[in-house]
């Protein structure tokens, strides 16, 4: 538990985020006994009181936890805590009554914008004005924030005139799975890895985001972002840097993030048009998921006719420095695919001599995958005797298999939104997106995004239910490689 009591105070508090994510993350924290017994929880919405916003919030609970979760005493206790002010977020003057509620307790204060960057600026500002702000505060930014490197940049400078950068969390929720987090632990804790985690002993790595959900009704902000904003601009890259990075000095928060900027700067600009092309793009037409037919991006409701937005991105991707020079990294992620799936597959290269079958030579080789999500774990693959009485030594491909939920006991994996408020309320930023780091991650993307401005040939089709487009395939093809989804 924090030794602070701290007020979590939630600009768009009645959305869909707070709602779904944020409110009961924090239940689940107020019954692990993690929240401090005075520290409360202020949604502020720019209508409804204390009583409907109490009661939709319950209502939410009551949807979104698990029911074996749902106990009366703790949800009693965790409303106990929930309190409301309405405010109109650019309306200066409907901050005093927070300002005042505010200055009743000397708790340290957590301001999380679940609402549109655009806001974040004013939101800001007007906290300063009314006074709500001292040197105990921090903010939470949630993503996408801005569209490119520019308007990245502009609302850092909004916020920044009001917080310092050790009081601003940008969030990546990502890096809230603990599966992400393992990341560092498998690289660093393990010598095994660490010797071999390099261009010397590595082929090439895989990382897919696959996702069974379409945009959920979401036409209107993701036809702007498509899936390279959405996703690869922020969950991709920050796995690439976790899986690429040096080893960090230590594990504070601007040694792991030093280490993944240097990454994103050697990022090499990618070809993303034209025949010899690093990119493909998706679009995902109509098919079946899940035994359910569902219909093509193109007849989404609300959809564009004249949008070329992509539902699905691959690229080879190359990091320009000593450790991986010449190791392709693959990464795709897409909507409406065959399954969730989050993994990264780590291919290691063969033998430079080879003794047994020779017809067994191609399966030769070690590969380590790591599931992010679903069925979270890890698999090396290595290679056997076969046990049988033949003569020649054959090779069998087995799998050394770690399957977090049984081989740890664990009844539960907290969600991600449960770390990352944990981790903003004991003031530790390793989890957060520094800066230079998102805005290096926009520079990459942006000069990718440039060059399809300049293309006019639409997204490749891919049924959904499919795991992407052809050309996906041939991408990785093209190198003698192919996708793997099992573990
Ligand atoms: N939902 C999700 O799963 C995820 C969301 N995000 C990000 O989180 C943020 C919030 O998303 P989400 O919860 O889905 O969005 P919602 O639209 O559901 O919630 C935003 C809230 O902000 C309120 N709001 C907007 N403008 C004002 C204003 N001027 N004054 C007062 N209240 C205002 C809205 O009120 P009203 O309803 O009255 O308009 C709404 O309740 C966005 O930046 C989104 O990109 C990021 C990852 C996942
Ligand atoms: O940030 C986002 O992430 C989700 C996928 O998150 P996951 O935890 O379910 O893997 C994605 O669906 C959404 O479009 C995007 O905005």
């Amino acid at each position: 538990m924090s030794s602070h009591a701290s007020d979590i105070i939630i600009f768009g508090a009645r959305g869909d985020l707070a709602q779904r994510k944020l409110l009961p993350a924090l239940y689940q924290l107020d019954r692990a006994g993690l929240l401090h017994p005075q520290s409360r929880i202020i949604g502020v919405s720019r209508d409804g009181n204390r009583d409907s916003f109490i009661s939709q919030s319950l209502e939410n609970l009551a949807r979104y936890v698990p029911e074996k979760e749902q106990v009366t005493q703790e949800i009693e206790t965790f409303s106990a805590r929930l309190d409301h002010q309405c405010i109109s977020f650019t309306d200066a003057k409907g901050y005093v009554p927070l300002a005042e509620l505010l200055l009743q307790k000397h708790h340290d204060r957590v301001f999380y914008y679940a609402t549109a960057a655009s806001l974040f600026g004013p939101i800001s500002q007007n906290l300063h004005a009314s006074g709500c702000l001292n040197s105990n505060c921090r903010v939470v930014l949630e993503k996408p924030l801005g569209h490119n490197h520019e308007s990245s940049a502009a609302i850092n400078d909004e916020v920044g005139k009001y917080f310092t950068e050790a009081q601003i969390y940008r969030i990546d929720h990502y890096l809230g799975k603990e599966t992400v987090q393992n990341l560092i632990a498998l690289r660093f804790a393990n010598p095994l890895f660490g010797s071999q985690w390099n261009c010397d002993h590595i082929s090439h790595i895989e990382i897919t985001v696959a996702e069974k959900v379409g945009i959920e009704g979401r036409w209107g902000y993701f036809d702007e972002a498509g899936q390279m904003r959405d996703m690869v601009q922020n969950h991709l890259l920050q796995l690439l840097t976790l899986t690429a990075m040096e080893p960090p000095l230590d594990l504070s928060a601007d040694a792991i993030r030093n280490e993944k900027v240097r990454v994103l700067q050697a990022l090499a600009p990618v070809k993303a048009v034209g025949p010899d092309k690093h990119v493909i793009r998706g679009r995902y037409t109509e098919g079946v998921v899940d035994g359910k037919s569902v219909p093509g991006y193109m007849n989404e409701e609300g959809a564009n006719p004249n949008s070329s937005t992509e539902t699905f991105v691959a690229i080879k991707a190359e990091i320009r420095n000593w450790r991986w020079a010449g190791v392709p990294f693959y990464l795709r992620t897409g909507k409406r695919m065959k399954q969730k799936l989050s993994q990264i597959t780590v291919h290691f290269k063969p033998h430079a001599y080879y003794i047994f079958n020779e017809n067994q030579r191609s399966v030769a080789r070690n590969r380590l995958t790591i599931r992010l999500q679903p069925e979270e774990g890890i698999s090396l693959k290595i290679l056997n005797k076969d046990q049988d009485l033949s003569q020649a030594m054959n090779l069998r491909a087995g799998s050394l298999r770690l399957d977090f939920a049984n081989d740890f006991g664990r009844n539960r994996i907290p969600d991600a939104y449960e770390r990352l408020l944990l981790e903003v309320v004991r003031g530790n930023q390793y989890l957060f997106v520094r800066r230079d780091e998102i805005e290096h991650a926009w520079h990459w993307c942006d000069q990718l995004i440039e060059q399809w401005k300049q293309d006019d040939s639409a997204p490749q089709g891919y049924s959904a239910g499919s795991w992407g487009p052809k050309g996906a395939d041939l991408l990785i093809m093209k190198d003698g490689n192919c996708w793997q989804e099992d573990l």
